[in-house]
Protein backbone atom coordinates (compact mmCIF):
# COMPACT_ATOMS: atom_id res chain seq x y z
CA UNK A 1 0.00 0.00 0.00
CA UNK A 2 1.84 3.36 -0.75
CA UNK A 3 1.95 5.72 1.97
CA UNK A 4 2.16 9.26 3.46
CA UNK A 5 5.63 9.08 5.92
CA UNK A 6 6.49 11.98 7.10
CA UNK A 7 10.81 12.11 8.09
CA UNK A 8 10.89 14.46 11.04
CA UNK A 9 13.15 15.71 13.62
CA UNK A 10 15.03 18.63 14.52
CA UNK A 11 17.31 21.44 12.18
CA UNK A 12 20.79 19.58 11.20
CA UNK A 13 19.70 15.84 11.75
CA UNK A 14 19.89 14.57 8.44
CA UNK A 15 16.57 14.95 6.89
CA UNK A 16 17.34 16.04 3.64
CA UNK A 17 20.63 13.46 3.41
CA UNK A 18 17.97 10.58 3.95
CA UNK A 19 15.69 12.92 1.26
CA UNK A 20 18.69 11.76 -1.13
CA UNK A 21 19.40 8.63 -0.49
CA UNK A 22 16.11 7.62 -0.81
CA UNK A 23 16.26 9.56 -3.98
CA UNK A 24 19.26 7.78 -4.99
CA UNK A 25 18.19 4.35 -4.14
CA UNK A 26 15.35 4.54 -5.77
CA UNK A 27 16.45 6.05 -8.99
CA UNK A 28 19.57 3.46 -9.02
CA UNK A 29 16.29 1.04 -9.91
CA UNK A 30 15.11 2.72 -12.82
CA UNK A 31 12.13 4.27 -10.58
CA UNK A 32 11.44 7.67 -11.09
CA UNK A 33 10.92 10.69 -8.71
CA UNK A 34 9.18 14.12 -8.14
CA UNK A 35 10.96 16.30 -5.66
CA UNK A 36 9.32 19.11 -4.38
CA UNK A 37 10.83 21.22 -2.06
CA UNK A 38 10.45 24.95 -0.81
CA UNK A 39 13.16 27.51 0.36
CA UNK A 40 16.30 25.41 0.86
CA UNK A 41 19.31 27.73 1.64
CA UNK A 42 20.94 26.47 -1.47
CA UNK A 43 18.80 28.22 -3.59
CA UNK A 44 15.43 27.78 -5.32
CA UNK A 45 14.46 24.75 -7.13
CA UNK A 46 17.22 22.74 -4.87
CA UNK A 47 17.09 19.76 -2.51
CA UNK A 48 20.38 19.74 -1.03
CA UNK A 49 22.07 18.51 2.84
CA UNK A 50 24.83 19.94 4.53
CA UNK A 51 27.06 16.84 3.10
CA UNK A 52 27.31 18.38 -0.14
CA UNK A 53 25.09 16.45 -1.90
CA UNK A 54 22.07 18.44 -3.75
CA UNK A 55 19.81 17.81 -6.25
CA UNK A 56 17.45 19.51 -8.54
CA UNK A 57 13.73 19.74 -6.85
CA UNK A 58 10.44 21.41 -8.44
CA UNK A 59 9.95 24.84 -5.68
CA UNK A 60 6.55 24.70 -4.11
CA UNK A 61 4.52 28.45 -4.38
CA UNK A 62 2.26 29.78 -2.45
CA UNK A 63 -1.14 28.12 -3.54
CA UNK A 64 0.32 25.86 -5.79
CA UNK A 65 -1.76 22.69 -6.04
CA UNK A 66 0.73 19.93 -5.63
CA UNK A 67 -2.20 17.04 -6.58
CA UNK A 68 -2.99 18.96 -10.00
CA UNK A 69 0.72 19.40 -10.66
CA UNK A 70 0.97 15.68 -10.56
CA UNK A 71 -1.92 15.38 -12.64
CA UNK A 72 -0.55 17.90 -15.15
CA UNK A 73 2.21 16.03 -15.12
CA UNK A 74 1.04 12.57 -15.84
CA UNK A 75 -1.47 13.47 -17.89
CA UNK A 76 1.11 15.07 -20.25
CA UNK A 77 3.29 11.76 -20.28
CA UNK A 78 5.14 12.95 -17.94
CA UNK A 79 6.52 9.71 -15.18
CA UNK A 80 6.67 9.48 -11.17
CA UNK A 81 6.81 6.50 -9.32
CA UNK A 82 7.15 8.28 -5.95
CA UNK A 83 7.09 11.71 -4.36
CA UNK A 84 10.28 13.22 -1.96
CA UNK A 85 9.01 16.55 -0.09
CA UNK A 86 12.12 18.03 1.79
CA UNK A 87 11.28 21.03 3.77
CA UNK A 88 7.89 20.47 4.25
CA UNK A 89 7.12 22.72 7.17
CA UNK A 90 6.77 25.38 5.18
CA UNK A 91 3.84 23.69 2.93
CA UNK A 92 0.36 25.14 3.64
CA UNK A 93 -1.89 22.37 5.50
CA UNK A 94 -4.11 22.18 2.47
CA UNK A 95 -0.74 21.30 0.18
CA UNK A 96 -0.32 18.17 3.04
CA UNK A 97 -3.75 17.63 2.11
CA UNK A 98 -2.99 17.30 -1.51
CA UNK A 99 -0.48 14.97 -0.74
CA UNK A 100 -2.37 12.52 0.89
CA UNK A 101 -4.72 12.94 -2.44
CA UNK A 102 -1.73 11.84 -4.36
CA UNK A 103 -1.00 8.80 -2.36
CA UNK A 104 -4.61 7.87 -1.83
CA UNK A 105 -5.48 8.56 -5.69
CA UNK A 106 -2.88 8.14 -7.51
CA UNK A 107 -1.19 5.47 -5.26
CA UNK A 108 1.88 6.66 -4.77
CA UNK A 109 4.26 6.62 -1.99
CA UNK A 110 4.80 10.33 -0.68
CA UNK A 111 8.05 11.52 1.91
CA UNK A 112 8.09 14.05 3.37
CA UNK A 113 10.92 15.59 5.65
CA UNK A 114 10.88 18.50 8.00
CA UNK A 115 11.24 19.90 11.00
CA UNK A 116 8.10 19.44 13.86
CA UNK A 117 8.22 22.63 15.42
CA UNK A 118 9.75 26.44 15.06
CA UNK A 119 11.95 28.49 17.37
CA UNK A 120 9.42 29.65 19.72
CA UNK A 121 8.71 25.26 20.00
CA UNK A 122 5.31 25.37 18.15
CA UNK A 123 4.13 23.24 15.87
CA UNK A 124 4.56 24.27 12.17
CA UNK A 125 0.84 24.33 10.53
CA UNK A 126 2.44 22.12 7.72
CA UNK A 127 3.79 19.72 9.96
CA UNK A 128 0.63 19.56 12.08
CA UNK A 129 -1.11 18.59 9.16
CA UNK A 130 1.59 15.75 8.47
CA UNK A 131 1.41 14.66 12.00
CA UNK A 132 -2.70 14.65 12.05
CA UNK A 133 -2.36 12.73 8.03
CA UNK A 134 0.51 10.74 8.29
CA UNK A 135 0.34 6.95 7.83
CA UNK A 136 3.93 7.03 9.67
CA UNK A 137 5.99 9.72 11.38
CA UNK A 138 9.60 8.53 11.87
CA UNK A 139 11.91 10.70 14.12
CA UNK A 140 15.15 10.03 12.95
CA UNK A 141 17.69 8.06 14.13
CA UNK A 142 20.65 9.90 13.83
CA UNK A 143 20.17 12.35 17.00
CA UNK A 144 21.48 15.71 16.92
CA UNK A 145 23.11 17.04 20.13
CA UNK A 146 22.77 19.77 22.31
CA UNK A 147 25.89 21.44 23.95
CA UNK A 148 25.20 19.79 27.15
CA UNK A 149 25.50 16.22 25.09
CA UNK A 150 21.55 15.61 25.83
CA UNK A 151 19.90 14.80 22.41
CA UNK A 152 18.77 18.32 21.17
CA UNK A 153 15.22 18.06 20.73
CA UNK A 154 14.48 21.83 19.88
CA UNK A 155 15.52 24.43 17.64
CA UNK A 156 16.39 28.13 19.30
CA UNK A 157 16.98 30.91 16.67
CA UNK A 158 19.97 33.08 17.71
CA UNK A 159 21.42 36.42 17.07
CA UNK A 160 25.41 36.62 17.65
CA UNK A 161 24.42 33.51 19.90
CA UNK A 162 21.84 34.62 21.89
CA UNK A 163 18.57 32.72 21.72
CA UNK A 164 15.29 35.08 20.19
CA UNK A 165 11.69 34.50 20.99
CA UNK A 166 10.56 37.04 18.50
CA UNK A 167 10.17 37.05 14.85
CA UNK A 168 8.53 36.00 11.66
CA UNK A 169 7.87 32.12 12.09
CA UNK A 170 9.57 31.52 8.65
CA UNK A 171 13.33 33.22 8.21
CA UNK A 172 15.62 30.63 6.60
CA UNK A 173 18.75 30.01 7.62
CA UNK A 174 21.52 27.43 9.21
CA UNK A 175 22.72 26.40 12.03
CA UNK A 176 25.39 28.53 12.38
CA UNK A 177 26.19 31.95 14.73
CA UNK A 178 27.53 34.75 13.03
CA UNK A 179 27.83 37.86 15.15
CA UNK A 180 24.31 39.52 13.59
CA UNK A 181 22.97 37.61 11.65
CA UNK A 182 19.99 35.23 12.37
CA UNK A 183 21.45 31.85 13.24
CA UNK A 184 19.91 28.23 14.65
CA UNK A 185 20.73 26.05 17.38
CA UNK A 186 19.71 22.57 18.36
CA UNK A 187 18.88 22.30 22.19
CA UNK A 188 17.63 19.83 24.61
CA UNK A 189 14.13 20.75 26.41
CA UNK A 190 15.91 22.05 29.33
CA UNK A 191 18.30 23.99 27.43
CA UNK A 192 15.66 25.63 25.18
CA UNK A 193 13.60 26.61 28.40
CA UNK A 194 16.08 28.52 29.95
CA UNK A 195 17.18 30.12 26.58
CA UNK A 196 20.79 29.14 27.13
CA UNK A 197 22.94 28.39 24.22
CA UNK A 198 25.89 27.20 23.87
CA UNK A 199 27.36 30.93 23.45
CA UNK A 200 25.36 31.96 26.78
CA UNK A 201 26.44 29.11 28.86
CA UNK A 202 29.82 29.75 27.96
CA UNK A 203 29.71 33.46 28.32
CA UNK A 204 27.84 32.42 31.65
CA UNK A 205 30.43 30.00 32.54
CA UNK A 206 33.58 33.15 32.44
CA UNK A 207 31.36 35.35 34.36
CA UNK A 208 32.80 36.98 37.49
CA UNK A 209 29.60 35.09 38.98
CA UNK A 210 30.29 32.12 38.92
CA UNK A 211 33.62 32.08 39.34
CA UNK A 212 34.97 30.80 42.93
CA UNK A 213 36.00 33.83 45.56
CA UNK A 214 39.62 34.31 46.60
CA UNK A 215 39.82 33.56 50.30
CA UNK A 216 40.80 36.58 52.12
N1 LIG B 1 31.61 17.08 7.72
C1 LIG B 1 30.69 16.18 8.05
N2 LIG B 1 31.02 14.89 8.24
C2 LIG B 1 30.09 13.97 8.55
N3 LIG B 1 28.79 14.25 8.69
C3 LIG B 1 28.41 15.51 8.52
C4 LIG B 1 29.33 16.54 8.19
N4 LIG B 1 28.63 17.70 8.08
C5 LIG B 1 27.36 17.38 8.34
N5 LIG B 1 27.21 16.08 8.61
C6 LIG B 1 26.00 15.32 8.93
O1 LIG B 1 24.94 15.87 8.21
C7 LIG B 1 23.84 16.12 9.09
C8 LIG B 1 23.03 17.24 8.53
O2 LIG B 1 22.46 16.76 7.36
P1 LIG B 1 21.26 17.50 6.60
O3 LIG B 1 20.67 16.46 5.71
O4 LIG B 1 21.76 18.75 5.96
O5 LIG B 1 20.31 17.83 7.84
P2 LIG B 1 18.81 18.37 7.91
O6 LIG B 1 18.19 18.28 6.53
O7 LIG B 1 18.13 17.49 8.92
O8 LIG B 1 18.91 19.79 8.41
C9 LIG B 1 24.51 16.41 10.43
O9 LIG B 1 23.70 16.12 11.53
C10 LIG B 1 25.67 15.41 10.39
O10 LIG B 1 25.23 14.14 10.83
C1 LIG C 1 13.47 26.60 13.71
C2 LIG C 1 13.12 27.35 12.46
C3 LIG C 1 13.76 27.06 11.28
N1 LIG C 1 13.46 27.75 10.16
C4 LIG C 1 14.15 27.45 8.90
C5 LIG C 1 15.65 27.45 8.96
C6 LIG C 1 16.04 26.53 7.81
O1 LIG C 1 16.06 27.29 6.62
C7 LIG C 1 14.87 25.54 7.76
C8 LIG C 1 15.20 24.20 8.37
O2 LIG C 1 16.09 23.53 7.51
P1 LIG C 1 16.91 22.21 7.95
O3 LIG C 1 17.28 21.61 6.62
O4 LIG C 1 16.00 21.33 8.75
O5 LIG C 1 18.10 22.66 8.74
O6 LIG C 1 13.81 26.13 8.52
C9 LIG C 1 12.47 28.72 10.17
O7 LIG C 1 12.17 29.33 9.15
N2 LIG C 1 11.84 29.01 11.34
C10 LIG C 1 12.13 28.37 12.49
O8 LIG C 1 11.52 28.70 13.55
Amino acid sequence: MPELVFFCGTMDCGKSTLALQIEHNRSARGLQGMIFSRDDRAGEGKLSSRLGLVTDAVEVGDGQDLYGYLVDHLSQGGRADYVIADEAQFLAPEQIDQLARVVDDLSLDVYAFGITTDFRSKLFPGSQRLVELADRVEVLQVEALCWCGARATHNARTIGGVMVVEGAQVVVGDVTHSADEVGYEVLCRRHHRRRMTSASARAGALSPDVLPIASA
